[in-house]
């Protein structure tokens, strides 16, 4: 488990939307913070009402709103990593980018949520060159599972090459590093059906991939995913091993919920799992998690 140095605690900022039942939005995120023994604070973009069968509301918050809460933040307390959730709209998005241009010297995760598990739309398809122009220019790591990857690029994503692919076209647009998550792809690689997070970064190409796990308990895997990301840069951990930190964690996050009895519909995931702490991660390599660790497994790729 990670420890803290006296005195100091690494300082996660999520900027996203509230999920009243908890598995999603800010409340995944803060809890993906905590178990990481990260500082947890958030701006709240958007309240949902929201629960395991779907998403029943949305009441966005103003640009004005949202602002002036990364103001009090950015004034006091100040932050070692930033990841950024559902925003709302167009407007939403420009206020954030702006800020996070002026104020933010650290590294800025975007998961760039567009719909929810059960099908409800959180980002209107109008605005979703708005996160072209003005977020992906500012993101250090961007997180698009494949049907944002889709939208993003206009590639059809439904395989590895595919997610390869999108990942190239979405680079162009400024982020660091590129992650197209395998979530909603099957993958079958020597005869296992996996989960593959394909990730793009100066031209290479490296694959986290894990056994993909046959449950709907998977409400929120996106938010945790993203967020435990930011909370391992926040540590100062470098992005690939932040990367595998953050994959084998919502591996184990989907593991420990499947007998849970939360909600009727895509239940959530248990963020009180175990991080894996993981340093050794060559770029251009293909990974599988057992479950404790991670694999070098070039030959399965
Ligand atoms: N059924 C599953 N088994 C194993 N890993 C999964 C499963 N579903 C999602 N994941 C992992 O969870 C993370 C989030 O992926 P995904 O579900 O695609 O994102 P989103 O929630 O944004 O749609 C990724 O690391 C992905 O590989
Ligand atoms: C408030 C809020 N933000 C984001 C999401 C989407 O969460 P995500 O982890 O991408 O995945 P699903 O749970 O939708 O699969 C949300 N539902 N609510």
């Amino acid at each position: 488990m990670f420890k803290t140095t006296a005195g100091h605690i690494a300082r996660m900022l999520t900027i996203a939307g509230s999920d009243s039942g908890g598995g999603a939005g800010i409340q995944a995120d803060l809890k993906t913070a905590h178990q990481f023994a990260v500082y947890g604070m958030s701006a709240i973009t958007a309240i949902t009402a929201q629960n395991t069968l779907g998403v029943q509301g949305v009441f966005p918050l103003s640009p004005d709103a949202i602002l002036q809460q990364l103001r009090s933040i950015a004034d006091d307390l100040g932050f070692d990593a930033v990841k950024t959730g559902m925003l709302g709209d167009a407007a939403a998005i420009y206020t954030i980018a702006s800020f996070l241009t002026e104020r933010a010297t650290c590294p800025i995760v975007v998961d760039p949520v567009m719909v929810a598990k059960g099908g409800t739309p959180l980002l209107d398809p109008a605005d979703v060159q708005a996160v072209i122009e003005h977020l992906l220019p500012v993101a250090t790591i961007i997180t698009p599972n494949a049907p944002e990857a889709s939208a993003l690029t206009g590639i059809d994503v439904q395989s590895l090459a595919e997610c390869k692919a999108a990942a190239v076209r979405i680079a162009e647009h400024g982020p660091q590093m590129v992650v197209v998550k395998g979530g909603h792809i099957a993958t079958d690689i020597a005869e296992r059906e996996l989960s593959v997070d394909v990730v793009y970064a100066n031209g290479r190409f490296t694959y986290f991939a894990a056994p993909r796990l046959q449950t709907a308990k998977t409400h929120g895997t996106g938010c945790t995913f993203s967020s435990a990301i930011a909370s391992c840069l926040a540590r100062g951990m470098e992005p690939l091993a932040a990367i595998a930190s953050a994959k084998a964690f919502i591996h184990r996050a989907i593991l420990g919920a499947r007998n849970w009895d939360v909600g009727h519909g895509h239940g959530p995931t248990d963020h009180s799992v175990q991080p894996v702490f993981t340093a050794n991660i060559a770029p251009g390599m293909f990974y599988l998690f057992d479950g404790e660790q991670w694999l070098e497994r070039n030959d399965i790729a």
